[in-house]
């Protein structure tokens, strides 16, 4: 299977670059019988999409998703659902005075190592665009396990730069530009950003992705453990440096007897495991951070290399975001979804389901 591929049972193969005609996917495995329409897809869609406000790049797509195979009388046939975006904003102008230049902290210089050649408008299949595709599958995902197992799967802004939001409203979430799920940070948020922008630098973010409702039994005990799959598809997305399963690392300094979720007949009484334990769902809520680094196409010229190995400055014109997870919260949802879909439909085909006779752990 290609690198373009993502999952063994519900399975995502994205196409497209960022400056070619169009993006598309091909999600196959998703069961028969699941209510679907391109209004579904959109309503993910829209929340990722660039140009919506002034913290994000300027780059203006109405990511309309075609929904092209799949789908017939509103329904999923089991057939591979093909979905597409079309490319309307592109600006590849921008980029031709850094064609042969490699920004530093961007993938141009480790494309070149390994195709020996580069689609240089913009990002080609390194930018960020394809994500859209990844959440297109995702929210394809999303609505089978919210509408057949009662799974809901959402995400938050938890940290921008120096500023950690410790309140959590989940419906707050989707009323401000950042997912922030504290509106009294908001204002904060803003002003950092503006400066920021003025400066013309960049910074990294923290997201939180939550899954509530999972039944305990989804995962591998080995190479396919739910928590590894989840760390891939996390990383997988771009800028992303780090993945924590619950405590994550804060476990170095905790005591057996702090991180150990201890249980009672009534449920469990913490979740430092972050709802995982020996690659296997326990019931508890999943919760995953990731850490997003600052974006490297900057207008603050950078010292690099060109294509014969000369010293170049690089500045990088374009528009770009300046703060990358500012829209990557329905990026982490989505890449969820998709890993728990996998899951599911892995434990449905080899135990027939997830209900098994155990003694009844309440989840917290
Ligand atoms: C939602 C999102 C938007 C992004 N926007 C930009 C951008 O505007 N400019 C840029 O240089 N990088 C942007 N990035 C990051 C690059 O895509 C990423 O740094 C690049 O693909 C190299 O991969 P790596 O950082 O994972 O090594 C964005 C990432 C995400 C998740
Ligand atoms: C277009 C989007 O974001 C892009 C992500 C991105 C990058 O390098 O990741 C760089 C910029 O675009 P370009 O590919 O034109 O350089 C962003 O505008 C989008 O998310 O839809």
């Amino acid at each position: 299977m290609s690198g373009n591929t993502f999952g063994k049972l519900f399975t995502v193969t994205s196409f497209g670059e960022s400056h070619g005609l169009a993006l598309g996917c091909i999600v196959d495995g998703c069961p028969p019988g699941l209510a679907l329409c391109e209004a579904d897809i959109q309503a993910e869609l829209d929340r990722r999409k660039p140009g919506q406000s002034r913290y994000t790049t300027q780059r203006r797509e109405a990511d309309e998703v075609k929904i092209l195979s799949g789908v017939f009388e509103g329904k999923t046939t089991g057939t591979p659902i093909g979905m597409v975006i079309e490319n309307t904003d592109q600006r590849s102008k921008d980029y031709s005075n850094i064609k042969d230049q490699f920004r530093p902290a961007h993938a141009d210089y480790t494309y070149m190592h390994k195709y020996g050649v580069r689609d240089y408008r913009g990002g080609g299949r390194s930018s960020a665009r394809e994500t859209a595709m990844r959440v297109a599958a995702g929210a394809v995902a999303k609505k089978y396990l919210q509408q057949f197992l009662g799974i809901k799967v959402r995400g938050y802004l938890s940290q921008l730069g120096p500023i950690i939001v410790e309140t959590v409203d989940w419906a707050q979430v989707d009323q401000n530009p950042f997912f922030c799920p504290d509106a009294s940070k908001v204002p904060e948020m803003e002003a950092y950003m503006q400066a920021l922008n003025k400066e013309g630098n960049s910074i990294g973010a923290k997201i939180t992705v939550v899954a509530e409702g999972v039944p305990p039994g989804l995962g591998e005990p080995i190479f396919d453990r739910l928590d590894a799959d989840l760390a891939h598809g996390l990383m997988s997305i771009n800028a992303v440096k780090g993945v924590e399963i619950g405590a994550g690392f804060d476990a170095v300094a905790q005591k057996g007897t702090e991180h150990r979720d201890e249980m009672t007949p009534d449920g469990f009484l913490s979740n430092h495991a972050g709802g995982i334990l020996g690659g296997i769902s326990s019931g508890q809520d999943i919760v995953a951070h990731i850490a997003l680094k600052p974006t490297s196409s900057l207008h603050i010229p950078g010292r690099s290399i060109d294509v014969n190995g000369d010293a170049v400055e690089v500045i990088t014109k374009g528009r770009h975001d300046p703060c990358v997870g500012i829209r990557a919260t329905p990026i982490a949802e989505a890449m969820m979804a998709i890993v728990l879909m996998d899951h599911f439909l892995r434990q449905r085909g080899q135990n027939g389901g997830v209900v098994h006779n155990m003694p009844n752990i309440t989840p917290r």
